[in-house]
């Protein structure tokens, strides 16, 4: 081995689970390489510091990754540790997606509030609240989806203060207004919260994010070390699923986010080769739930690029069959909302 091999730094943003994620990387990457150094770093970003702006409407997702993605480009650090929802689908110039990992969640699930009962039996799903329950979530895709089904339901924004610990604090408080919390599932378990899971909510009820569950390891784009170090972290299931729900996605976003839900399955081959069946579900839900256009396409892919090209088949299905109307109305009533105080999540 060579005495030369430079100190691989792995950075993310600051946040807790940001920090829990990029320690699994970690682990990973030290047992995959146990004679290498490597180091983290962890940085607020601007959509950190300042929660409060309505940056999404103004910048688009690119917030949470701007600041590390100069750092990486800059040479400060080696690999960036993102969840993979949180990752722009078009990335910087000289920035590349190195590997992303297998994702073991991929869907919401419903966290209700402690002691939370009706006629004295325990709440445990969306079906046994009872009509005027307030759900806590900022998530148009989630709000958008659930209204079709739970029209009397309510579904109110969760200030995205504190950790998780803070909010699921805010929740099991008796004078607290949420029955129950929607919650990405994987950062519910990460954090060590998967007790408090009463239910899952699976598509068709509730499409979840693209790239939801899985994480994501950007590197620059001509590091030829960190590509390689990147293979031993690579699930290429995950992988090609997720880059099929991304294309998807950057065909239909045009550069905004959009209430876009999707379910993939990917049933590899017999043998020990890279390829399978790939089948893949998108929706775009109006923002009040009234209209929801729903495609689902299937096909052998044998490399990355043949699921990405599933996925931009998806996208185009989806706005010949009534998308383009939908998201036409979403960006006009995102640009009436640039201004208004608001936060994005997805
Ligand atoms: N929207 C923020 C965000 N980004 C990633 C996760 C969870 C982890 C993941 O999806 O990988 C969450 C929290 C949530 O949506 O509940």
């Amino acid at each position: 081995m060579s005495v030369e091999q430079r100190r691989i730094v792995l950075a993310s943003r600051a946040s807790q689970l940001a920090q829990v994620q990029t320690n699994i990387v970690l682990d990973v990457l030290k047992s995959a390489f146990p004679g290498r150094d490597f180091g983290t770093s962890f940085m607020s970003t601007q959509g950190d510091k300042d929660q409060s702006q309505a940056l999404y409407l103004l910048e688009g997702k690119s917030f949470w990754t701007k600041e590390l993605e100069v750092a990486l480009l800059e040479g400060e650090v080696d690999m960036l540790i993102h969840s993979l929802k949180d990752v722009p689908t078009t990335l910087p110039e000289g920035c590349a997606l190195g590997a992303i990992l297998e994702r073991e969640h991929g869907e919401d699930s419903l966290v209700v509030k402690k002691g939370y009962t009706i006629n004295g039996k325990q709440v445990h799903t969306l079906d046994d609240l009872p009509p005027g329950a307030v759900i806590g979530t900022s998530s148009v895709r989630r709000v958008a989806q659930l209204k079709r089904r739970y029209s009397d339901l309510i579904f109110k924004d969760v200030p995205k203060r504190g950790n998780l610990n803070t909010r699921l604090s805010k929740l099991d408080d008796p004078n607290g207004p949420y029955a129950a919390l929607i919650l990405a599932k994987a950062g519910l378990v990460r954090l060590g919260f998967g007790d408090r899971v009463t239910s899952d909510i699976l598509a068709p009820t509730l499409f979840h994010a693209v790239g939801q569950g899985a994480l994501a390891v950007e590197i620059r784009a001509n590091d030829v070390e960190a590509h390689q170090l990147c293979d031993a972290l690579t699930h290429w299931q995950t992988s090609w699923r997720c880059l099929a729900e991304r294309a998807c996605l950057r065909i239909l976003e045009g550069g905004c986010s959009v209430p876009v839900g999707v379910h993939s399955e990917l049933v590899p081959s017999p043998g020990d080769v890279r390829e399978g069946r790939l089948r893949l579900v998108g929706t775009i839900t109006a923002i009040d739930g009234q209209r929801h256009v729903e495609r689902e396409i299937d096909g052998e892919v044998s490399s990355p690029e043949h699921a990405d090209e599933l996925g931009t088949q998806l996208a185009k299905a989806l706005i010949a069959t009534g998308g383009r109307e939908l998201l036409d109305e979403i960006t006009k009533d995102r640009e009436q909302r640039v201004g208004q105080v608001n936060e994005r999540e997805n």
